[in-house]
């Protein structure tokens, strides 16, 4: 067998979207219904949302599809991302959820990333989301995949499309952020799309 990970395919059929965002589960939707699948989400499922205990992006994104594998008997599909601003050593990288507060307000958070660059007067305002997205198997096997995509911040906030940090990010080679852009255009170059990428490639083939 050598060292190669064995890779199991992924069969269309029930999949459970392990996540309790919404703006992730229409892209999710978006992203695997056109591929056959039924994708149901563990706000349908009303599942309980687990704590995000790992120190990554692939780490958290394994325990929340294992917790939702474990709970329906069904593959589950989960995202783990999030803002990765450079000036800032990669905050708010996996805490990005955590900076909206409790209830979430991103308008709060997109704030925050705006005053930590101004308090450090930061003329480098390049950033990257990134995306984890893990396949767990009922019986325990894990897949994951990640991507990336590489732009700018912007200030103040444009758009009232997309979720969470969107309307401050505008991807390389683009004017409008992400909340000003189509889903379809979003879903073209996203680090979710890149993630959806590579994972279709080493589970679909
Ligand atoms: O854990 P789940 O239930 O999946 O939902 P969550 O919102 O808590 O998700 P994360 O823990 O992965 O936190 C990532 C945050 O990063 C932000 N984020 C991730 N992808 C994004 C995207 O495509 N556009 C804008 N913001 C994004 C978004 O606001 C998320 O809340
Ligand atoms: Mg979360």
């Amino acid at each position: 067998m050598g060292e190669n990970k064995m890779i199991r395919r992924l069969s269309p059929g029930r999949l459970v979207a392990a996540t309790h965002n919404k703006g992730k589960v229409s892209e999710l939707k978006d992203l695997f219904e056109p591929l056959g699948f039924d994708v149901v989400s563990a706000i349908e499922l009303d599942l309980p949302e687990p704590e995000e205990t790992e120190a990554t992006f692939a780490g958290n994104a394994i325990l929340k599809a294992r917790a939702a594998a474990e709970a329906t008997g069904a593959p589950a599909l989960s995202d783990d991302s999030g803002l990765a601003v450079t000036a800032l050593g990669g905050a708010p990288g996996i805490y990005s959820a955590r900076w909206a507060g409790e209830p979430r307000d991103f308008g709060k958070a997109m704030e925050k990333v705006q005053r930590e660059l101004d308090e450090i007067g930061a003329t480098d305002r390049s950033a990257k989301f990134v995306c984890a997205l893990a396949v767990v198997w009922p019986d325990g096997h894990a897949e994951v995949y990640e991507g990336e995509v590489h732009g700018e911040l912007t200030w103040p906030p444009r758009g009232d499309k997309g979720f969470g940090y969107d309307p401050v990010f505008v991807a390389k080679g683009e004017t409008i952020t992400f909340g000003e852009m189509d889903p379809d255009r979003k879903h073209a170059m996203s680090h979710r799309a890149n993630a959806v990428a590579k994972l279709k490639a080493a589970l679909l083939a």
